[in-house]
């Protein structure tokens, strides 16, 4: 019997991809090496004892916007993975759009990558842009080694000369030929820009201007008929598409029928559409206001009944952090995105497992195991098995806490989740075996993490 173990976690609830079972982790040169009952290992060999605690696999979150290159006053790789890591995060994509220049070109990327290096305390990877005028770019970027390309059907928003554009319905097309001959997937935002707009002018000009006019200008009308019109594209190039940040059960059951159509197609929805109300919205202020907006409770309901009947695949972020000043004021002008994804796996654990009796298996299933399997890191990441990674979130399930700012590693410390009790707490975090978190000391010293580039790309090669 093998006995020779960097590391033995011992006695943990783990989370395997179809059950829970008391079993110990044997860790080997970052892998896991051995998973069973009363491993044995020699006398010198570290042991950490996680008896009352679960055992997840890393939640691989594939939607996260860093600000590096240039708006690291923003959030950068550093404090942005380290709230990663505190919330029981191994694996990250960023997005392309927060950084200047975005990530439209190899040349861009290269930069990205220089910022990340040596910054980050847990894996990642990145996601290329699709915007008016770089379809010719998208085979360098794939080539280099970006997870998927992520696009926009309404406005970005952002200033400056080099900014993220919405892609028009004829960059969509091309672009979707164009990433279906990739082999990889395209990521939407979607919600249609001609109804927004409209309805921002018009609420513009009535003068209406707080939270509930702001989701008002934003309604799942908007959102379904981007999804509707990117699967008819999607139907006729063969091009895989993800939608992220899906807010309504409407969304989704669109693209439930696409799947049983035959389409290469999947869903993510965020906690905070879970977690949260527009009536929250109107409480917390500009620090909850995201695009797609947060709906009614009733809204919401559905969405977790879709949840529920297992039609969503991923569960993700979507952290869009900002300095804070950016995030008080007119609700119009206030930035668009959420600071959440340090508490994304302890809301869905608490609201999903404790609240509503999710399964863990079928909660871990969106958090790891889809995320990995869609963008090309599966069987490395995503799951607790022999020969993965040792990415492991270590989560005492009645560690219930109040959340508070100065718990925060992000840059700026805000969260629609400041004040929130939760019922469940990450307890430690492990990346490649490393441990990158422990509750009460911290985040490691050394930013370990590696760039991961999908199993399958352009040209061969991959791994990372
Ligand atoms: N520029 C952003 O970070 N946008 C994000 N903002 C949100 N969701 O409010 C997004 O994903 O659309
Ligand atoms: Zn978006
Ligand atoms: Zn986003």
């Amino acid at each position: 019997m093998d006995i020779h173990f960097d590391l033995v976690i011992r006695k943990g609830n783990v989370v395997l991809t179809d059950e829970v079972r008391q079993i110990d982790i044997g860790i080997r040169d970052g892998k896991i090496a051995a998973l069973g009952e009363n491993l044995m290992c020699s006398e010198h060999t570290p042991v950490y004892d996680a008896e009352y605690l679960h055992v997840l696999p890393g939640m691989v979150d594939a939607h996260v916007h860093f600000n590096e290159p240039a708006l690291g006053h923003w959030e950068g790789f550093a404090t942005g993975s380290a709230a990663l890591a505190a919330g029981g995060c191994t694996t990250y994509i960023d997005m392309p759009l927060n950084g200047v220049p975005p990530t439209v070109r190899v040349s861009a990327l290269v930069r990205k990558l220089a910022a990340a290096e040596g910054q980050s305390l847990v894996d990642y990877a990145l996601w290329g842009g699709l915007v008016p005028g770089n379809v010719g770019d998208l085979q360098g970027l794939a080539e280099a080694g970006v997870i998927g390309f992520k696009a926009f059907m309404s406005c970005p928003g952002g200033e400056g000369e080099d900014i993220f554009a919405e892609v028009d319905d004829q960059t969509l097309c091309t672009g979707m030929q164009e990433i279906a001959r990739l082999g990889l997937v395209l990521a939407l935002h979607a919600e249609s820009e001609e109804i927004v707009s409209k309805r921002a002018a018009k609420a513009q000009e009535e003068g209406r201007r707080e939270a509930l006019d702001f989701v008002d200008t934003r309604p799942i009308e908007a959102e379904l008929e981007a999804v509707k019109r990117a699967l008819r594209y999607a139907e006729q190039t063969g091009c895989k598409l993800h939608f992220v940040h899906i807010s309504s059960a409407e969304g989704v059951e669109a693209i439930t029928e696409a799947k049983a159509k035959g389409l290469d197609v999947t869903v993510e929805t965020c906690p905070h559409y879970l977690a949260l109300t527009s009536e929250d919205l109107a409480q917390l202020g500009p620090v909850a206001k995201c695009a797609p907006p947060l709906r009614t409770v009733e809204d919401q309901n559905r969405l977790w009944a879709e949840l529920l009947a297992g039609r969503l695949d991923i569960l993700a972020s979507d952290h869009s952090p900002c300095p804070t000043s950016m995030k008080q004021g007119d609700f119009f002008e206030a930035w668009g995105g959420i600071s959440g994804a340090q508490s994304s796996m302890e809301l869905m654990l608490d609201e999903g497992h404790l609240r509503r009796h999710v399964p863990l298996t079928e909660l871990s299933r969106m958090l790891s195991l889809e995320p990995a399997k869609r963008f090309g890191l599966y069987p490395r990441k995503g799951v607790i098995a022999v020969g993965a990674d040792a990415d492991l979130a270590l989560v005492d399930m009645n560690g219930s806490y109040t959340l508070q700012a100065n718990d925060l590693l992000y840059l700026h410390k805000h969260s629609p989740y400041v004040g929130r009790t939760f019922g469940c707490r990450v307890k430690a975090t492990f990346c490649r075996g490393n441990r990158v978190y422990e509750l009460g000391e911290g985040v490691a010293a050394l930013a370990e993490g590696a760039w991961l580039r999908p199993a399958v790309i352009v040209g061969g090669g991959g791994g990372g």
